[in-house]
């Protein structure tokens, strides 16, 4: 039970891999609209803070300019250090303290608080929906702080009561639209990668025996392959076919043989290490991936599974079945592809077959045979 259970955690570790990458997809996108947004935040800052100038309006272009150096020196800082987390928050910091002083200035004509539209949907697709809740909660008391008290210092506007009133009611409204909207996406987005998980799970498991299926063993043939040839690692190869199963399937029937399977199945992955992939390769057949293992030790384990099947007593409603297998060993060798190594497992087993079967090629002499 235990091997099984290896052997699916060893499948499942194989799927976390494949969705954490489609997870940092998803990261990799919020970072991508952070950087966006940044560089265009400095070109509005640039040409907002030019055009201030040009108007005599010197003091408003210089904090202007001021954010745009905040904006580049984050860009810079996130370039050399990769801390996303700073990167983010630094960014959201600027983008909050900068509407604040938009509002408390007025901005062009004073529509400054406009800009705070954008915060709410910024900080939820940032942040996520409980951070981003705060940030649009803590916006909002400092914006009606601004509002309610334009003889603080930093406060040099002041605004229509209705404006303020309606400010504050679409802002609250644009806040509880992009929750709804962002917990929606969320969800979504976690039932999917649930609903991917398990796709991806079935999509390499076999359904009978909950080995391994072909193409999950083609993918991690692939990978030992391109290890071997960085690495000069070396692995081997078992492809076992058992014996004579037409008849099985001919003398008990095929719910007979679908159980020959499972329990074959499971003495397989009792004798595998951990680090082995024990795969149905199709049918009757199975192939095992070895990885560090040499062509002797890859004979000594072929070995010891054909002497586990033979004496093993496989019953199926109380009746015995006798179950051999054969086997063909092959080890990676240099210049090698994968195909040419099935294709000489292959041979192997096919000899095995023609050599009276219940037997491992290539044969070694210090194997009692059988
Ligand atoms: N019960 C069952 N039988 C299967 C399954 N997949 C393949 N088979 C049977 O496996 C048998 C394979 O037969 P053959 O390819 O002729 O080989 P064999 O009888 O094992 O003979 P050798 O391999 O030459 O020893 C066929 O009868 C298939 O129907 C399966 O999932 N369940």
């Amino acid at each position: 039970m235990t091997h099984r259970n290896n052997h699916s955690d060893s499948i499942q570790e194989r799927v976390n891999t494949r969705i954490s990458s489609v997870k940092e997809r998803d990261d990799q996108r919020v970072l991508d609209v952070s950087t966006n947004l940044s560089l265009g935040a400095l070109f509005f800052l640039v040409l907002i803070g030019s055009k201030s100038h040009i108007s005599g309006n010197h003091f408003h272009g210089y904090m202007l300019y001021f954010f745009g150096a905040i904006t580049i020196a984050n860009l810079a800082n996130y370039h050399y250090s990769q801390n996303k987390l700073f990167y983010h928050r630094a960014f959201i910091s600027m983008v909050g303290v900068l509407f604040l002083y938009l509002t408390a200035s007025g901005g062009e004509s004073n529509t400054g608080p406009l800009w705070f539209y954008v915060f709410p949907p910024l900080g939820f697709y940032i942040f996520g929906i409980r951070t981003g809740l705060i940030l649009s909660v803590i916006a909002v008391i400092l914006v009606m702080i601004i509002f309610s008290f334009p003889q603080l210092p930093f406060v040099t506007t002041e605004y229509a009561t209705d404006f303020k009133i309606r400010f504050i009611a679409t802002f609250s409204f644009v806040t509880a639209f992009a929750y709804i909207l962002d917990d929606a996406r969320r969800s979504a987005k976690s039932e999917l990668i649930e609903m991917a998980t398990l796709y991806e799970y079935a999509a390499r498991t076999d359904e009978l025996t909950s080995l391994s299926n072909r193409r999950d063993m083609k993918e991690c043939l692939d990978k030992e392959f391109y290890r071997h040839q960085r690495s000069n690692s070396y692995f081997s190869i078992i492809l076992i076919d058992i014996d004579y199963f037409k008849r099985v399937n001919d003398t008990y029937g095929h719910d007979a043989g679908d159980a020959i399977l499972q329990e074959f199945s499971l003495l397989l992955m009792g004798l595998s290490r951990q680090i082995d992939v024990v795969s149905r390769w199709g049918g009757e057949e199975f192939l095992m991936l070895l990885p560090d293992t040499s062509l002797l030790q890859a004979l000594t384990l072929a070995e010891r599974l054909r002497v586990a099947v033979a004496e093993h007593t496989f019953k199926y409603k109380s009746e015995v079945i006798p179950v051999t297998m054969s086997a063909g060993v092959c080890a990676v060798s240099q210049h090698e592809s994968i195909n040419q190594l099935l294709k000489q497992a292959d041979i192997n087993l096919y000899e095995a077959k023609s050599k009276g079967r219940n037997r491992i090629e290539p044969a070694v002499k210090s194997f009692s045979s059988p």
